[in-house]
């Protein structure tokens, strides 16, 4: 048995929360929000996010940080990517030398272009972070779905200690090296999932959804491949497998958002409806700003950026991006 500390009750963090108790292990989850921890401890119910999933009376919430990551085996980070940096911020004096942090928030800063992996070391050098990412909507998790995850580390050892600390009969959780593969893979999905949920909206089909999907991840690859992660990241679980779940899902809140913004409602206007976190939306100026600085041409993700934070209307970007000069599909092979 393990103690652990999850960072955050929002969906995520009460999954992942739901998933390690099921495990056996001592868990306590941190909010920063007061009223969710005594609704949390109260109701045994996260009504909003994750209804009709009940929570065991021997899991503890608080809002103490401090009492959340002390004398942990390890600490799970599960907030919003756009409060990692703060949040590890204010956990840094409470971290010993080599504690394991285990981030599973999806998406990259605009300001530095770094990964949140990154962020963490940053303002925690002293800890030893990790990753878990992959096809993995916490509506499923929570109601014990089977699903497939890959955790990424630093050394095999670390990785598979999180495997078996995850690991159960429903989630089935790899091994991986590639942490910058897996964290790329698992922000830039989201700029893609905002544009097959904007085709919804507009009432396309399939063929359109698949050529997404199909040159999303093309795009995520380019990109990913150039800035050092495996191709394989890319192909596997962190990469189309959590396309496919996030432009597909009715759980899926980029996809949602995206499909709002189709019917004509404002980047902001979806925003509020959704009312959970929308990551693409805080990814897609930064996944701009990488394919500049790489010099990848992210024609799709392009798109995406001009209809979020341009003006521009979603049924003449799906115009435009039908009518770019044609091209091959890849340069794998050569004409004979
Ligand atoms: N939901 C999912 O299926 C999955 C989510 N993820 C990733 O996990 C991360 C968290 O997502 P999710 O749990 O869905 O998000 P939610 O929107 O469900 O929850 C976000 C939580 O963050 C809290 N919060 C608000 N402000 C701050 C702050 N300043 N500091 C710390 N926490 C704050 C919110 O509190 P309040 O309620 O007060 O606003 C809420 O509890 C995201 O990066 C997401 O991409 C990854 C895989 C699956
Ligand atoms: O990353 C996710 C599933 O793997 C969750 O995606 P959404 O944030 O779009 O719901």
């Amino acid at each position: 048995m393990a103690k652990v500390g999850i960072m955050g009750a929002g969906s995520w963090g009460t999954a992942l929360s739901l998933l390690l108790h099921k495990n056996g292990h001592e868990v306590t989850v941190w909010s920063i929000n007061a009223e969710e921890v005594e609704m949390l401890s109260r109701e045994r119910e996260h009504k909003s996010k994750l209804p009709g999933v009940k929570i065991p009376e021997d899991m503890e919430f608080t809002t103490d940080l401090e009492k959340t990551v002390t004398d942990k085996d390890f600490v799970v980070l599960a907030v919003p990517s756009t409060f990692t940096r703060s949040t590890a911020r204010n956990m840094c004096p409470f971290i010993k030398e080599g504690q394991l942090l285990v981030n599973v928030a999806k998406g990259i800063e605009e300001s530095t272009l770094m990964t949140l992996s990154e962020q963490i070391e940053e303002e925690i050098p002293q800890a030893n972070v990790a990753v878990l990412s992959g096809p993995s909507h916490a509506e499923e998790v929570g109601r014990m779905i089977p699903t497939s995850v890959v955790v990424g580390a630093k050394t095999k050892e670390t990785a598979e200690y999180l495997q078996k600390m995850f690991m159960n009969e429903v989630f089935r959780v790899y091994t991986s090296p590639d942490i910058l593969g897996i964290e790329l893979g698992g922000s830039l999905k989201n700029v893609i999932a905002l544009a097959a949920g904007m085709a919804d909206g507009l009432g396309y089909g399939d063929n359109t959804k698949a050529a997404l999907i199909t040159r999303g991840i093309h795009e995520i690859a380019r990109l990913g491949v150039k800035m050092g992660g495996a191709l394989e990241s890319f192909m596997g679980l962190t990469g189309i497998g959590d396309l496919i779940v996030t432009c597909a899902s009715v759980h899926s809140r980029n996809r949602k958002a995206g499909y709002l913004m189709g019917q004509g409602k404002t980047m902001q206007e979806a925003m509020d409806e959704v009312k959970m976190v929308v990551e693409g939306v805080y990814s897609t100026k930064a996944a701009v700003a990488l394919g500049k600085k790489y010099g990848v041409d992210l024609p799709i993700i392009e798109q995406v950026n001009a209809i979020l934070f341009e003006g521009k209307n979603a049924k003449e970007a799906v115009y435009d991006l039908m009518m770019r000069k044609g091209k091959a599909e890849h340069n794998a092979k050569p004409w004979s």
